[in-house]
């Protein structure tokens, strides 16, 4: 959701809050113009306050009003969560000071989760879509969330819970984890990394351990390497927050759910190394689901010889005060391994203790029983989307700063036409993305090719991509065979006429544009001059209509055929 939209959608709650009888007006004007609405979703609202007092004040005089007008307005329950960000107070006097001069809020522009202790003010971009990387350096405190009322490009850097003690400086985005991992003692199943406390108890493997998909040291992930788009910005918000406050029952437990290569592995080791960090007395523990069977079919083995090793293995989760399990889609079909994990997961949100789930689909789409399905939903469920251009131009501008400055390549710098085109043809999955980084830096480096045109880039990259806008399929050919098709001239295919013969052609494209190219709703809605709502609007009607019409299904696919043979 873009700021302009969240700044309504709360001035709409706060007028509805006003509505209420039991409501002091003096109270609401002082108070709620001391927040500022950060991230919304269908069922949670995110909100920062300037200091702990406002933060605490709301939260036990208005909470409920908040959530009741939610309620009312949506029909939906909803999470509400409210952080400090000491700098809004700031930032509030000096807008109040320079009211007139201030700049619009930022349209949704991509930012690096800020890494300093204090909010930085990012330089002004070219324009408000441009990514902005935030600076390294300095703790990194939950809950960083872009501003959304903010100027443009403006990082905000919410403090964290005063439990929670200021950190050292954030990892490198890749090179030696800051805590060197101790031997191998007993290696339970399917944990990567465990947290100083649960090292002392039962340590994985020795080596410093990997992320497996991207290769990067698993410490190395972090809240403030994880560049953060209009596509993950909610998850981000989220994961944050869990971060800062683990076991807090609106959030427990956290399911982010979304397809390959998009962030979720990264979001979740950014939580367990934020609380590694702040709270090392907390036994965090990362399992990836495929490591978890094998673990467990390995200690179901040795149970016959070794009677004990059943019971370590699930001891060895049973402890966690915060358990993470990646890729939980894995456990379909596997029913003795997913009872096991209801057990932990239920276990252990009795006890308070943080669970964090991920999946490539959402929990309702997972093959599991109802019951498990259901339990799993019962916490904040958030979805990580597929990138648009902008964040994944910023990706690749930090990935190949990062890369450039821990290879010692600083007289290579790719040049940001190929930067662009990365970003433009990769798709959405970000290690596809990052490889094609590697490619080109490696490329200009070994091979003496420091001066790399678009032209090489364009060949040297000629089978890397396996999607995206440009590769085989573009917006515009879609665009070009529906027309043909249905006979609709392209200006009527991108005007506002509603009238069926028009509206329907364009809402199948837009249903073709999302099953072929792998690009984000907002950008689709962008090549229909629409915004990311219609989109999604236009692939679910047709999808309904495609249940039950046997015309529209010869249509689609006599237009995929076309489109094939382009
Ligand atoms: N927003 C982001 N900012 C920085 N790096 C990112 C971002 N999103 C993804 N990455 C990087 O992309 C790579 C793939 O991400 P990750 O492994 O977290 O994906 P995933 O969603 O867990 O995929 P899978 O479902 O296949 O496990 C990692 O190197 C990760 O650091």
């Amino acid at each position: 959701m873009d700021s302009e939209k969240l700044n309504d959608r709360w001035s709409a709650v706060k007028a509805q809050i006003l509505g209420y009888p039991d409501v002091n007006a003096a109270e609401i004007s002082a108070f709620f113009s001391r927040l500022e609405p950060q991230a919304m979703s269908d069922s949670f609202l995110m909100l920062t306050a300037g200091n702990e007092f406002i933060k605490t004040w709301v939260e036990d005089h208005y909470l409920a009003s908040i959530q009741r007008a939610l309620f009312d307005m949506t029909g939906t329950p909803f999470a509400v969560a409210i952080a400090v960000d000491p700098t809004q107070e700031q930032r509030q006097t000096a807008q109040a000071g320079a009211a007139t001069a201030a700049p619009s809020p930022a349209a949704a522009a991509p930012v690096m989760a800020q890494a300093a202790g204090a909010a930085v003010p990012l330089a002004a971009p070219a324009t408000p879509a441009t990514p902005v990387t935030a600076g390294a350096g300095g703790g990194l405190n939950p809950v960083s969330a872009v501003a959304a009322g903010a100027e443009p490009c403006q990082v905000v850097e919410v403090a964290a819970p005063s439990t929670v003690a200021p950190v050292a400086a954030p990892q490198p985005f890749s090179g030696a984890p800051a805590t060197p991992p101790s031997p191998a003692s007993v290696a339970p199943a399917g944990a990567i990394e465990t947290s100083e406390a649960s090292r002392a108890a039962a340590s994985p493997a020795a080596g410093s351990p990997m992320d497996p998909a991207a290769e990067q040291p698993a410490s190395t992930l972090t809240f403030s390497n994880f560049v953060i788009g209009e596509s993950n910005q909610m998850a981000y918000s989220m994961a944050n927050e869990v971060a800062g406050n683990p076991g807090r029952p609106i959030f427990n437990p956290l399911f982010i759910y979304g397809k390959s290569g998009l962030g979720k592995t990264h979001l979740m080791l950014a939580i367990k190394n934020y609380i590694d960090k702040t709270q090392p007395h907390l036994r965090t523990v990362y399992a990836d689901s495929a490591d978890f069977v094998s673990k467990y079919m390995e200690a179901s083995v040795a149970h016959d010889r070794e009677k004990a090793s059943f019971k370590n293995f699930k001891h060895y989760y049973e402890e966690a005060d915060v358990l993470l399990i990646d890729d939980i889609q894995y456990l379909q079909n596997k029913k003795q391994c997913l009872d096991m994990v209801f057990q932990l997961f239920n276990s252990l949100t009795a006890q308070g203790k943080q669970v964090v789930l991920s999946a490539d689909r959402a929990p309702k789409n997972i093959d599991v029983d109802d019951r498990y399905s259901s339990r799993f939903s019962s916490g904040g469920i958030v979805e990580v989307r597929p990138p648009d251009i902008e964040t994944k131009l910023a990706i690749v501008k930090r990935f190949a700063e990062e890369c450039s400055r821990n290879e010692g390549f600083s007289q290579c710098a790719i040049p940001d036409d190929i930067q662009m085109y990365i970003a433009e043809n990769s798709s959405s999955n970000i290690r596809e993305l990052l490889s094609a980084v590697t490619n080109v830096l490696y490329r200009m480096v070994f091979s003496g090719q420091s001066d790399m045109t678009i032209e090489g880039a364009r060949v040297l990259l000629e089978n890397h991509f396996s999607g995206g806008m440009s590769r085989n399929l573009s917006a515009e050919d879609i665009q070009r065979e529906v027309e043909n098709f249905f006979k609709v001239s392209h200006a009527d295919l991108l005007s506002a006429k509603r009238s069926r013969s028009i509206a329907y052609p364009r809402q199948i494209a837009i249903y073709l544009c999302r099953q072929l190219l792998d690009v984000p709703y907002e950008d689709i809605g962008r090549k229909f001059n629409r915004d990311h709502s219609t989109a999604i609007y236009a692939v679910g009607a047709i999808e309904e209509k495609l249940k039950k019409e046997r015309d529209v299904q010869e249509e689609v696919e006599t237009l995929q055929k076309i489109l094939s043979e382009l």
